[in-house]
Parts: structure tokens; sequence; C-alpha cells
């Protein structure tokens, strides 16, 4: 029988979701918590939104003349994007190198994340799944998704296996790939919490390092990781795509769990033990 161990759950007030899957029917349901927002006013409302929304712009764009002479910064520039420092005869731009991206600048828009969160009435976040294959990581992403897309949340899942097909298609299994693969994963789940969506990753990330390094990236309280602690042995029972079978005939190298190191969480917010 599974049982099911929270941490800490505190993140969450105003939202309960009662995680309670046919197929995880033999876990205990857990109330997942992970989105206490408080709405603030709405700037955009009525049955009519898009016309709405339009009516500044087209004011602004009527004072555009007078405007225009002024560095190439109209009115219709300043309210797409409130910030001219870009246009010439502005102020000096500050450059950066990131990296081997060398003279780059940061945009600034004047719609921040605080407006997304907003307009979808909720926070943009990262809920990061861990766990050997076969532990339940995209059936649990799956649950939560349908879960909170029941309760009208904006949600994406970044699976490990699905962005293989297309992005990271790049990528193989040796360490510095599977560490590439996780960096890349964090850095788009970052972007997604950025637009104000709560975005679940479910992929192995078996290295440590390159969990904590995703949660870095996001401010405290953000990145919540979640740890499906189920044995090998379960896992290899299940193996629903016979791949333990294949790499304990040596016909795939580098398995997770197999001939590959998994470093579990020490300190994950959730954690689904197998017991
Ligand atoms: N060598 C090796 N080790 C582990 N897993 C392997 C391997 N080769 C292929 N697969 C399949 O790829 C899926 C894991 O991809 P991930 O992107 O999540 O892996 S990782 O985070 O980069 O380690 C994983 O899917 P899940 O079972 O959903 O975890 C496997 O089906
Ligand atoms: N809580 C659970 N109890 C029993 N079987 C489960 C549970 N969660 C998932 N499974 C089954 O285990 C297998 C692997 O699940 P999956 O979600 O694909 O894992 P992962 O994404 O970690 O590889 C599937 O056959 C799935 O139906």
């Amino acid at each position: 029988m599974a049982s099911v161990g929270i941490r800490s759950l505190s993140l969450c007030k105003s939202l309960d979701l009662e995680y309670s899957e046919a197929l995880c029917a033999k876990l205990r349901p857990v109330k997942v918590s992970v989105f206490n927002f408080t709405c603030k006013k709405l700037r955009i409302s009525g049955g009519d939104t898009r016309s709405n929304f339009l009516e500044p712009i087209k004011a602004m764009d009527a004072s555009k003349t007078t405007s225009d002479v002024n560095g190439g910064c109209n009115a219709i520039d300043d309210f797409l994007t409130t910030d001219c420092d870009g246009f010439p005869g502005k102020s000096t731009p500050k450059m950066s190198t990131v990296g081997n991206s060398t003279n780059i600048q940061w945009h600034k828009c004047s719609v921040e994340k605080s407006d997304r969160q907003e307009l979808l009435k909720q926070k943009g976040c990262v809920i990061w799944i861990t766990g050997l294959s076969g532990s339940g990581k995209s059936t649990l992403a799956c649950a939560l998704s349908r879960g909170l897309h029941a309760r009208g949340k904006l949600t994406y899942i970044l699976d490990g296996d699905n962005v293989r097909h297309g992005l990271n298609s790049d990528l193989s299994f040796k360490a510095e790939d599977r560490a590439e693969n996780i960096r890349r994963i964090g850095e788009v789940a970052k972007l997604f919490a950025d637009a104000g969506v709560i975005c679940i990753a479910s992929l192995i990330s078996p290295y440590r390092k390159d969990r904590d390094a995703c949660r870095a990236l996001l401010p405290k309280g953000d990145f919540v990781e979640v740890f499906m602690d189920v044995p090998l042995q379960v896992c290899e029972a299940r193996d629903p795509k016979g791949l333990y079978k294949l790499a304990r005939a040596g016909k795939i190298k580098g398995f997770t769990g197999i001939d590959d190191p998994y470093e579990p969480p020490l300190n994950s917010e959730v954690f689904f033990p197998f017991s």
C-alpha cells in the first residue's frame, strides 16, 4: 500500500487541489495547495474586451504626430513599451555579457509578471516532479494539470520525454546532455512561470545539482519540488515501456537506476513515499 508524504504545503491557501486519480487509487488522497494568490484590480473587463482594450491605443495614436519628433518614441510605442531606453537619442544603453552572448541588453516592458498574474488570477510557478522512470511522474503531472484546469487554472506540462521530441532532440542520456536537458527545461519553465502559468515539469532530472540550479532560477517559494520516492524494484516491475528489461539485458547503456545514478532530493517540498 502506498502512502503520501507532504513535507511542506504552506504555499497555498486559496485553492486546494484534491489529488485522487483512479490510477493512483492506492495512494491516500493528498491535498496539494500551491496557489495562494490574491487578485488585485483587473484592468480589462467587460464583454467587449477586445475593442475596449484598443481604445487607449487609438487615443494615443491620434497624438502621434506631436510626439513622433521625440526620438521616435511616440505615444503608441509608449503604450506598447513604456521603456524607450533602446531608442536613439535616449540614455546610453547598458550592454551585458551573458555566457557567450556579448553586447546584449535586457529589454523591460511595462506589462509585467504581476499584470499577467492579475489577468489570469493565479500565481505563476514551477512544480518540478522528479523520480525514476516508471515512478509515476507523468501520471501525477497529468492528474495535477487536469485538476487545476477544472478549477480554471492555466497549466502547462513540460514532460522530459515530450520535450526530447523537439527542443531537446539533439540531446542524449550521457551526463552532460542530461544536465543540458534539465537546464533548458528549467529556463523554459521559468518563462512559463513568468507568463503567469503554473508550469509542471516532469522529468527524471537525476542529478541534484541540476535540479537545484533550476530552483535557483526562481524566486523563493515559486519552485515546488515533488519527489516520487518509488523504489527501483517497483518501477522495474511496472516497466511500462520495457526499458528496464532492455537495460538489464545490456541493450540500453546508462539507464537511470541501473547503470546511471539517481540522486534523491534532500529537501523536496512534497514527496510521495511508496511503502
Ligand atoms: N538511459 C536512459 N535513462 C533514463 N531514461 C531513459 C533512458 N533512455 C531513454 N529513456 C526514456 O527517456 C525518459 C527520460 O527522459 P528525461 O528527459 O526525463 O531524462 S533526464 O531528466 O534527462 O534524465 C524516460 O521516460 P520516463 O519513463 O517517463 O521517465 C525513459 O522512457
Ligand atoms: N500511484 C501509482 N500506483 C500504481 N501504478 C502507477 C501509479 N502511478 C503511475 N502508475 C503506473 O506506472 C507506470 C509508470 O507511470 P508514469 O506516470 O508513466 O511514470 P514516469 O512518467 O515516471 O515514467 C504506468 O503504467 C502508470 O500507469
